[in-house]
């Protein structure tokens, strides 16, 4: 598995662009909010740790990752250089997991294909909630880390095109 042989939280500064002239949207899904939660901390402080400032980073919350679709493409209408949608989907009883995930995975890549602001995956699409714990902030690191770094590399790409 690609995650087991990558921490996610691992990277180094020396190769990321410095974030102070950047605004950042966060869209954070209530949904498995320990989870989210630890995602969202993972995604600011590695923000913060590469020069973002904290009045440069908006944070709104959505209901479920379904609807994590409808707040980005929102939140791209604001003055900000990326966005990061973060949520949290566990396996049920049903097939509803699938759609979900499907339905989040297409309206993200739509946003990244039809609008100028580049929108970061980070959105767990796990079989059980181990694999989440496992995934924001336990022994495989923090997605929301990863996520930060790539919205902070999709922004300076955005800026520099
Ligand atoms: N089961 C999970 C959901 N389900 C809710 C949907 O995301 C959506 O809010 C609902 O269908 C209303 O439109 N959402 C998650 O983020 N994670 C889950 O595990
Ligand atoms: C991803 C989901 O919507 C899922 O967790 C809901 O659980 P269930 O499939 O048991 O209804």
């Amino acid at each position: 598995m690609a995650t087991e042989n990558k921490n996610l939280s691992e990277y180094d500064k020396a190769t990321i662009p410095n974030a102070s002239k950047f605004r950042f949207g966060i869209v954070v899904s209530e949904w498995n909010d320990t989870i989210t939660e630890g995602l969202y901390k993972g995604a600011y402080d590695a923000l913060v740790d590469n020069g973002a400032l904290p009045n440069n980073i908006i944070r709104w919350d959505v209901p479920g990752s379904f609807e994590l679709v409808y707040g980005c493409k929102k939140m791209q209408e604001q003055m900000v250089n990326a966005v990061i949608a973060i949520g949290s989907v566990i396996q049920g009883e049903t097939k509803h997991f699938d759609f979900v995930c499907e339905g989040v995975t297409q309206g993200i890549k739509d946003l990244n294909v039809m609008r100028e602001t580049p929108v970061i995956f980070c959105v767990l699409t796990d079989n059980n909630m181990q694999q989440a714990i496992e995934r924001s902030g336990g022994k495989h690191g923090n997605k929301g880390t990863e996520a930060a770094i790539a919205a902070i590399k999709m922004a300076e790409l955005r800026k520099n095109s």
